[in-house]
């Protein structure tokens, strides 16, 4: 114990040195130092490498180291959630980063495998206190004891899994199971499908391997985000803080709703409507009606327009020529508008020529071409012919075209436009018509030529800036804190300044997280997915434009799927993008849910699916759930069931049918319906919905009668100590 509090308090030593001298860099760097090319280059060497160390460092501060391998060589290594080296001449290694290859016998090793290990230790600090020390051996023979031996080596796990639950996950980078490191550590590129039952670690592992790939691909995850998209917003702040726990800041988190930059979609749809929308033919359906805003005047009924010189003509016959002309381009509607316009203007120019400057005697037109060239500008310019064609062809935005469409349905059959039909203007866009607005943006096109001339002239000014730098911070000293394969970005590591222009972009503005979100068409490096078994085609289609890499770890459990939702199988959601190249791995243990709980609601799925088999429990609590009908008074009933459940410390979710809510809140202190849940109270009121991906050291399940089989079988799921369920209507028959 002294010995590994000897080690704690250098580690915290170096830290605070580390970050004492980060800190008043950047401090140092952030003082105006005068206008001078020089010393602003020297600013933003400085800033940029420091900030991102310190951000690191102050997040890592709880439990940074946590383990230690004794290898049979007699070289021991201490494993934490970052890597810090001396500040030695070598930059020896103090403390290795959990994701470092020499970390990962920690994970694996076993009595039979033991991967060189001679002990494993797990090392419990409150603060900077050594509290606990468990040490498993691993090589057999050794006859050393230190009195802290774990003779299952899974003290530390069911510590961790008994613990009281805060409202927001925690890491789980001191016991990562060998089944999960595999997932975490994979080095699959492209589509990794992590299947698992409730409770098996699936949200805890897709965030660690973000972080791993974070470690192992910095360079370019750094400058391409990872994006995680979560089911709704309580579940993205419960999940919040895990990735900064571990010293990883530039992640986007996200919800289907956030995906379109400038869309704030609160609203909702009725289960019709949003099945409608998420149905892969939507985007031929808006395909159809994007040509439809592509018009031609009726026959005989030509578009007159006031001229000095007389009306200018503009029949069905010289529309639908420019019309073909344009679509011929197979640009989006947008882009191929000034194919349709030119044509137009050309044949008016035409006609207008004609009649001017022609002879009336059969010879030549009067008119030169320069004086046709003048005539063709002025038909151009003008406000009348610029609006025939706008009425023929207009410029669409996307969230134009989308209310326009939703308010007269088209292409789809009339039980689904009824079900679409929303009057322009009224209610709020949903998290369905996210994807959609994505198609309509993709079909319209976006003229962004100026911008981008713009961007260009800025990128060149950068790099020229950028060459300056580079002969500038060769020289610069940098921090290495992490493991040998990684590495803190210098300047003077990035070799042209091409490539500095585009990192100093980062610098100067926005981390790439924040430029992701802003920006429709972003590529990111990586994409996780988690609850992906309720993603709609539509929604599917969004995401993969945004990952033309293919590079993305999909997270979910088929039995958890709401009724109206998701696509079915993973073949099926992939095989329009990536065929069958995709790997597929399942995790098998609960981690969550007591085996007295799961075994319940095991039943309730079984109902429905006779050979389902519920991943097995970790422990059990001896604690069975119970049932109890609540006679003629369910909010009282349940209010008493709320007293005796209520944990001293930990959380309570009383999950019940939302049109409950107002009568189940009355005598409920503190918990208010409708209002979003705060997962940090010691009761929150939820829908079986809001519960996805949540859990609860208590849980009670009101009025279970009411809710779908997967719905309650997630509802049932979300304990990691008690179960009581109230009721006054009949119960489902797996619960009798
Ligand atoms: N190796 C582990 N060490 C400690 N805790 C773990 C470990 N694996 C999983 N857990 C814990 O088990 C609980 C369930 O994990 P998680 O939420 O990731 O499961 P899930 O598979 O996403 O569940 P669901 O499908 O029900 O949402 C969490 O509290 C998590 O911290």
């Amino acid at each position: 114990m002294r010995e590994e509090q000897e080690f704690i308090d250098r580690v915290h030593a170096r830290v605070d040195e580390l970050r004492g001298v980060t800190a008043r860099d950047v401090e140092q760097a952030l003082t105006p130092v005068g206008t001078g090319l020089q010393a602003r280059l020297e600013r933003d060497v400085l800033v940029a490498e420091r900030s991102g160390l310190l951000a690191a460092l102050n997040a890592v501060d709880g439990s940074l180291c946590f383990g230690r391998i004794d290898l049979s060589d007699g070289v021991a290594h201490h494993i934490g959630r970052i890597g810090i080296r001396e500040d030695d001449t070598e930059h020896t290694p103090l403390l290795i980063d959990w994701r470092a290859p020499v970390a990962r016998p920690f994970y694996l090793a076993t009595g039979h495998v033991p991967m060189g290990l001679r002990r494993r230790r797990h090392i419990t600090t409150e603060g900077r206190t050594v509290t606990e020390l468990h040490d498993e051996i691993l090589d057999l023979g050794d006859e050393d004891r230190t009195g802290f031996e774990d003779p299952n080596g899974d003290a530390v796990l069911l510590a961790a899994l008994n613990s009281a639950r805060t409202g927001r996950m925690g890491d789980i980078v001191r016991t990562i199971q060998a089944e999960q490191d595999r997932i975490i550590r994979a080095p699959h590129r492209g589509v990794l499908v992590v299947e698992g039952g409730p409770g098996t670690g699936k949200t805890a592992v897709a965030l660690h391997r973000a972080a791993f790939l974070l470690y192992e691909h910095r360079e370019v995850l750094a400058k391409r985000a990872v994006l995680i998209v979560g089911p709704n917003p309580a579940f993205l702040r419960y999940i919040a803080e895990v990735l900064p726990a571990l010293g990883e800041t530039g992640v986007l988190l996200a919800t289907q709703a956030e995906l379109f930059p400038g869309v704030h979609a609160t609203g909702t749809d009725t289960p019709h409507a949003a099945a409608v929308k998420g149905g892969a033919h939507m985007a031929e359906a808006l395909a159809l009606a994007v040509r439809d805003r592509q018009q031609l005047p009726e026959p005989g009924a030509p578009l007159a327009i006031p001229h000095d010189d007389g009306d200018l003509i503009l029949d069905w016959e010289i529309a639908y020529e420019a019309r073909q002309a344009a679509r011929d381009t197979l640009l989006p509607h947008n882009l191929a508008r000034p194919h349709f316009a030119f044509r137009i203007v050309d044949a008016l120019t035409e006609q207008l020529t004609e009649r001017i400057g022609a002879d009336p005697y059969g010879g030549p037109n009067f008119l030169g071409p320069d004086d046709i060239a003048q005539l063709g500008k002025a038909v151009a310019m003008s406000p009348e012919v610029h609006e025939a064609i706008e009425s023929l062809w207009p410029v669409l935005t996307p969230q134009e075209f989308l209310a326009g469409y939703l308010a007269e349905p088209v292409y789809v059959p009339e039980a689904d436009a009824e079900a679409l039909r929303r009057a322009p203007g009224a209610g709020e866009w949903t998290p369905a018509d996210v994807p959609l607005l994505d198609v309509a943006a993709e079909l319209l096109g976006f003229d962004d030529s100026a911008e981008r001339a713009a961007a260009e002239a800025e990128r060149q000014e950068r790099v020229a800036y950028a060459q300056g730098l580079l002969e500038l911070s060769r020289g610069s000293e940098t921090y290495e804190f992490e493991d040998e394969e990684s590495e803190v970005l210098a300047a003077h590591d990035i070799i042209d300044a091409e490539r500095m222009a585009e990192r100093h972009e980062e610098i100067d503005h926005r981390s790439a997280a924040e430029r992701a979100a802003a920006d429709r068409t972003w590529a990111f490096g990586h994409i996780i997915v988690d609850e992906a078994q309720e993603l709609s085609p539509m929604a599917w289609r969004l995401l993969m434009r945004r990952s033309p890499t293919r590079s993305l770890t999909l997270v979910g459990d088929p039995a958890q799927t709401s009724e109206e939702a998701g696509v079915g199988s993973w073949e099926k959601i992939l095989d329009p993008y990536v065929g069958d190249r995709f790997e597929h791995v399942t995790l098998g243990v609960n981690y969550r849910t007591p085996a007295e709980i799961m075994e319940l609601a095991a039943r309730v799925v079984r109902e429905r699916n006779p050979s389902f088999v519920a991943p097995g429990s970790v422990r059990s609590t001896g604690e069975e759930p119970w049932v109890r009908e609540a006679g003629e008074d369910l909010a009282g009933a349940v209010a008493k069931a709320v007293a005796e459940l209520t944990p001293g410390e930990g959380r309570l979710a009383v999950i019940a049918p939302r049109e409950l809510h107002e009568q189940v809140a009355g005598p409920l202190e503190g918990v208010v319906a409708g209002a979003e849940p705060d997962l940090t109270r010691s009761v929150v009121l939820l829908d079986p919905r809001q519960a996805k991906g949540l859990e609860f050291d208590h849980v009670l399940v009101v009025e279970p009668g009411r809710y779908g089989t997967s719905d309650l079988y997630v509802a049932l799921t979300r304990a990691t100590q008690r179960l009581g369920i109230v009721h006054r209507e009949e119960l489902p028959s797996a619960l009798r």
